[in-house]
């Protein structure tokens, strides 16, 4: 589903990717992880088409992420590490979701309210003014309800307490058949149940890729 062949990815004399090659396929649900700096959020932004390759490529379902990024979107759910600052409404967010990538409304506030979110008593508040914690939880429910085959997490816990934590880890262990899960985490033995392969970075390499 997704494949990576060579990838090499530079900031100006820095090689933060360094010609990396591996595949994802349905069923893998993935920890990424490794030191910071190690080069994984490039490597997760480049499978999204953030970036342009220095050298080499990345396929997903046989597209090109950067040339056809809108269609490969499509099939990814992504919550990155900071929540990016939304001004829109709680309302107008998921009004905007709803329309432009044909996800359920009440899908997302089913997913929400799994994850003890209160989005009724929300809707006006201006999404940059939820809590962090509150911020990540909409936007994990978000990821849940898009039903894509490929969903990219970039420590999407850090602003979650415990519960929420086991709330999250358990709807995403609902959710994990038949797609592919990338996990960029720097705390394995929370996600261990839910992942079957371990892969660590360290200066832009994959030093050890292992099916557990
Ligand atoms: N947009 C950018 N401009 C310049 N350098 C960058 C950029 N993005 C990443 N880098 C550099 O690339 C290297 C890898 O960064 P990256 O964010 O991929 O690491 P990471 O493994 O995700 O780290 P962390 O665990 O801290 O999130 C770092 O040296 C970083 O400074």
């Amino acid at each position: 589903m997704i494949q990576v062949s060579n990838l090499t990815k530079k900031f100006g004399s820095h090689i933060s990717l360094d010609s990396v090659n591996c595949e994802f396929n349905k069923n893998e649900s993935i920890a990424l992880m490794g030191a910071n700096g190690a080069g994984k959020t490039t490597l997760i932004r480049s499978i999204m088409g953030y970036y342009h390759p220095d050298a080499g490529e990345v396929l997903i379902n046989g597209l090109n992420p950067v040339k056809e990024r809108m269609k490969v979107l499509e099939h990814i759910s992504f919550v990155p590490q900071l929540p990016p600052p939304i001004k829109l409404s709680i309302d107008e967010l998921l009004q905007y979701i709803t329309v432009s990538a044909n996800v359920d409304k009440e899908l997302i506030k089913h997913y929400a309210n799994e994850m003890k979110l209160d989005i009724a008593a929300n809707m006006s508040k201006s999404f940059f003014k939820l809590s962090g914690g509150m911020k990540q939880k909409l936007l994990i429910a978000i990821s849940l309800a898009k039903k894509s085959d490929i969903i990219i997490y970039d420590e999407p816990t850090a602003n979650l307490d415990p519960k929420a934590r086991d709330d999250f880890y358990r709807l995403l262990k609902q959710n994990e058949e038949e797609k592919v899960l990338l996990f960029v985490t720097h705390r394995l033995e929370e996600v261990k149940d839910l992942v079957n392969r371990q892969i660590y970075m360290d200066l832009g390499k994959i030093v050890s890729d292992e099916r557990v």
